[in-house]
């Protein structure tokens, strides 16, 4: 399995995008604006979207996709994300008014874009990689995702803030070898990060203390030119950790 970063930042601006990571040549997970530094082909074959949560900066690439590729393909681009996920899409983005519903053209029988449910407890396995939601604390509703293979394991949290349930659900994969997870904002930014529902340096140094697995830790969702303070302030925060940044261009194999 190769994963590779189209984008991984908290924001934009010189050249920085937003969430979008690729699964081999045919799953993505999260379509921000990283899916715009893929090539005509590279979005064609595109067959399936994980989402983790419905905000603008994991899922604006994804109308774009379907109107920019749509017409050539044989089978409907399938978008998998929890059921509240989908219903935000269905209201808001896919509703005629901001968006086409893809869902019914060119015909409701044969249509460019199907959802797919894929709640708690259930998993999804695609050409030998599964991929499972996971438990985590946002403001709207959103999972991480476990993604499984049979060199090892992967999680992705998505948007976070500190969560029981998520630290629970990664000290139950054993074959835990990368984990990338949020810290989007410097620990003088508590405030918005804590009204946001993102971690800091000190939040995520405290999650860390109740891992009981070592993957190699990366971490996404720095916000725009705060990279390096919060990178260094994390390093003081969890010394013990080899923490890295995510950066955007970078492949992980598995
Ligand atoms: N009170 C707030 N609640 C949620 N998001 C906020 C708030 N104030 C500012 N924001 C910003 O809005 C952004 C929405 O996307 P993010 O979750 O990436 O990050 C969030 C913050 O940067």
């Amino acid at each position: 399995m190769k994963l590779t970063i189209l984008g991984c930042s908290g924001g934009i601006g010189s050249g920085r995008h937003t969430t979008c990571l690729k699964v081999d040549d045919d799953v993505l997970i999260d379509a921000g604006t990283g899916i715009t530094t893929l090539d005509f082909e590279q979005l064609l074959a595109i067959d399936h979207v994980f989402l983790t949560h419905a905000h603008l900066d994991h899922t604006l690439g994804l109308p774009l996709l379907l109107d920019s590729v749509g017409d050539l393909r044989a089978t409907p681009l399938t978008v998998h994300a929890l059921p509240e996920v989908l219903a935000v899409l269905s209201t808001h983005l896919f509703n005629w008014h901001l968006w086409p519903d893809f869902r019914e053209i060119p015909s409701a029988e044969s249509p460019w874009l199907r959802f797919a449910p894929l709640d708690f407890g259930e998993a999804l396995t695609l050409k030998g990689r599964t991929f499972r939601p996971l438990p985590v604390n946002h403001v709207v509703p959103a999972c991480g995702v476990h993604l499984a293979t049979t060199a090892g394991s992967l999680v992705f949290s998505g948007d976070t803030t500190h969560s029981d349930a998520f630290v629970a659900a990664l000290n139950a994969i054993p074959d835990l070898c990368h984990l990338i997870i949020d810290t989007s904002f410097e620990n003088a930014l508590v405030d918005i990060a804590q009204a946001s529902k993102h971690h800091w340096p000190d939040s995520l140094a405290a999650e860390l203390q109740a891992l009981s697995v070592r993957p190699e830790l990366w971490i996404t969702h720095l916000k725009p030119g705060n990279e390096a303070a919060i990178m260094n302030e994390l390093r003081a925060a969890a010394p013990n950790w080899g923490l890295e940044a995510l950066m955007q261009g970078q492949v992980i194999e598995l």
